[in-house]
């Protein structure tokens, strides 16, 4: 079985504007190189707005940083009269490697179906991208203790139409929402058991080589306080962060998690 190469992507949402984006990335690139990080260990993933990509390649290509970057959405569409909407060939264009689908608040503020997600995923793949496809359950969903079978449900249906092949090279972000922005973070043991029972449902549906070869973050106010035992978790390979990511040296420690303490 190859190893999975872990992934820490740091989601900006609507935070900072391009010339805000290239500080943060200068700052990111810094300490990751003053503190060694080494890539085979974690591969980094910056995700800011639309706005900020067209600087963020410059400054990645310019300066051949050991640094990828993602859109937080893209167009189930190719091209056409979709205003306001963005095609794959877009960011494609711009060196984007992946795009954020079904984030739980394109999910919450635009009523995004796992429908509309498997669209834009489908589009994703064919266009070159990767996308990091994000599910997870809400508060009383939870508390109700339906959180497996209702985040297994978003799988398949966000998931739907893919080959085993193109399932191991998805990924996929499982993300509480309760635990999103919050300060509340899922306890290891509970993103173990939502990561583990998704790739065992991908094991089910296409098989060792998809199961083992699909990436599954965690996310949900993950810190560089947390982020060791998180990552300690087997079916954890890597994490979806928000806030923490705006801090190049939080998110930075967090893209070293080999070096954090378990706690
Ligand atoms: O995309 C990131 C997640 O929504 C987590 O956000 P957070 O780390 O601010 O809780």
């Amino acid at each position: 079985m190859a190893a999975r190469t872990p992934l820490m992507a740091g989601n900006w949402k609507m935070n900072l504007n391009h010339q805000e984006a290239v500080v943060l990335v200068q700052k990111l690139a810094w300490t990751l190189s003053d503190k060694k990080h080494d890539p085979a260990r974690s591969e980094v993933v910056v995700v800011p707005p639309f706005t900020d990509l067209r600087s963020v390649q410059t400054l990645v290509d310019g300066d051949r940083l050991p640094i990828k970057y993602a859109a937080q959405d893209c167009s189930a569409h190719d091209s056409g009269a979709y205003t306001g909407e963005i095609s794959t060939s877009m960011l494609t264009k711009l060196g984007c490697s992946y795009v954020v689908l079904g984030h739980s608040e394109r999910r919450e503020y635009h009523q995004e179906s796992d429908e509309l997600v498997s669209a834009k995923a489908h589009k994703a793949v064919e266009a070159g991208l990767v996308p990091i496809v994000c599910v997870g359950e809400g508060l009383e969903v939870r508390q109700a203790g339906e959180h497996v079978a209702h985040t297994l449900a978003q799988v398949e249906g966000s998931l739907a139409g893919f080959s085993a092949e193109q399932v191991a090279a998805l990924v996929v972000a499982y993300e509480p929402v309760w635990a999103i922005g919050t300060g509340e973070v899922a306890t290891p043991d509970d993103a173990q058991e939502v990561c583990g029972a998704i790739r065992a449902r991908l094991r089910e549906l296409h098989g060792d080589a998809a199961a083992d070869g699909v990436r599954v973050l965690y996310g949900g106010s993950v810190k560089a306080a947390n982020v060791g035992a998180i990552m300690a978790q087997p079916d954890v390979d890597g994490c979806l962060v928000g806030g923490a990511s705006l801090q190049a040296d939080e998110f930075g420690a967090i893209c070293r998690f080999y070096d954090m303490p378990v706690l």
